[in-house]
């Protein structure tokens, strides 16, 4: 166990280490990522550039948002690999899926199974998309992907899997902590890195991490609602983000929690 100080507010506590693993783990969350691709050594005396919004003559950037899908109405094309997956992630978002196509991937055809999702056994036809919130073209023929496009109305969102270019949604690649969502896009342009670095970006915030993004959210509420002075509440709120909350153990982190709530509450 080692032992790393904390200041509260001038009050000085120390925090136990949960392991040297832990340790080690928590060292390399604020240097995060790089490594995999060697680029600490290679930019260290390079100051980066500032760029302009547009990186090159007709491209635009995207604008990320996180989407609310429960109960909403999509309609996905195609029920191959690339369906699939796409499929999953809307079922952790509590989508209602429907799959318009011939035939069913063994996972999917399983997940109809256990009503998980509807299926229409059928090829694509124009009325397919109607009342559909959210549309994803996976089909593996560039004309039938085309012919889902050209059935959605200007409202409704499209993600064609083979022309981000008509897409008005693409999907990043992601990975969830708790409420800690992680997503890296390289808007469009290659897919394969996006999955590289999402899959490093995992290694390094793991399972750990959704314990202690509960913690935070827990500790916030109990922040705003148990001290007042609204200056207080912004540096004690600060603290909680202090990395030796990261570091702790579950139970030290709520012992800890405690004795800054107290300090503050008694200085008001
Ligand atoms: C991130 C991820 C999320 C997901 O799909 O859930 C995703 N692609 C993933 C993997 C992946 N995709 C491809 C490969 C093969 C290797 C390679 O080619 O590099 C691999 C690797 C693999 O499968 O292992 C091929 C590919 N992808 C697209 C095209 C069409 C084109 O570019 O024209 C082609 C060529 C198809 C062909 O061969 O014809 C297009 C798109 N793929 C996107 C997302 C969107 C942009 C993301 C961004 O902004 O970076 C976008 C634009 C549209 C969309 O799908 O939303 C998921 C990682 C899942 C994860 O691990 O979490
Ligand atoms: N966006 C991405 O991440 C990504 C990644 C890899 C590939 N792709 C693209 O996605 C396409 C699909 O890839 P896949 O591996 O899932 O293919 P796949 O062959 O596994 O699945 C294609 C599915 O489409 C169905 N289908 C074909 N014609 C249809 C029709 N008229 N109506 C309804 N369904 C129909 C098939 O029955 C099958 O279920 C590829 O052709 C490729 O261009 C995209």
């Amino acid at each position: 166990m080692g032992n790393l100080g904390l200041f509260f507010i001038g009050k000085k506590i120390s925090m136990p280490f949960r392991s040297d693993c832990t340790k080690k783990r928590m060292a390399n969350f604020f240097e995060v990522i790089l490594e995999p691709f060697d680029l600490k050594g290679k930019n260290a005396s390079h100051q980066p550039e500032i760029v302009s919004a547009k990186t090159k003559k007709g491209d635009h950037m995207y604008y990320s948002a996180i989407l609310n899908m429960k109960g909403k109405k999509t309609v996905v094309v195609g029920g191959g690999k690339v369906a699939e997956r796409k499929i999953k992630a809307l079922l952790d978002a509590c989508a209602d899926i429907t799959v318009v196509s011939p035939d069913l991937s063994d996972h999917l055809l399983r997940m109809h199974q256990e009503k998980k999702i509807s299926w229409k056994q059928k090829t694509f036809e124009k009325d397919d998309v109607n009342g559909a919130f959210l549309v994803i073209a996976a089909t593996n023929e560039r004309e039938v992907n085309e012919q889902v496009y050209q059935s959605c109305e200007a409202h409704q969102l499209i993600n064609v899997v083979d022309a981000p270019e008509k897409s008005n949604i693409i999907m990043p690649a992601t990975f969830k902590r708790g409420d800690l969502i992680i997503s890296v896009s390289t808007s469009g342009k290659v897919p394969g890195l996006a999955r590289k670095l999402k899959n490093s970006l995992a290694e390094q915030f793991d399972e750990h991490f959704a314990d202690y993004v509960e913690f935070l959210k827990e500790g916030r509420k109990r922040v705003l609602e148990e001290i007042n002075d609204p200056e207080q509440k912004r540096m004690v709120l600060h603290q909680l983000l202090d990395k030796s909350f990261l570091e702790a153990s579950n139970e030290e982190r709520h012992k800890q929690l405690e004795m800054l709530l107290n300090a503050n509450r008694s200085s008001e």
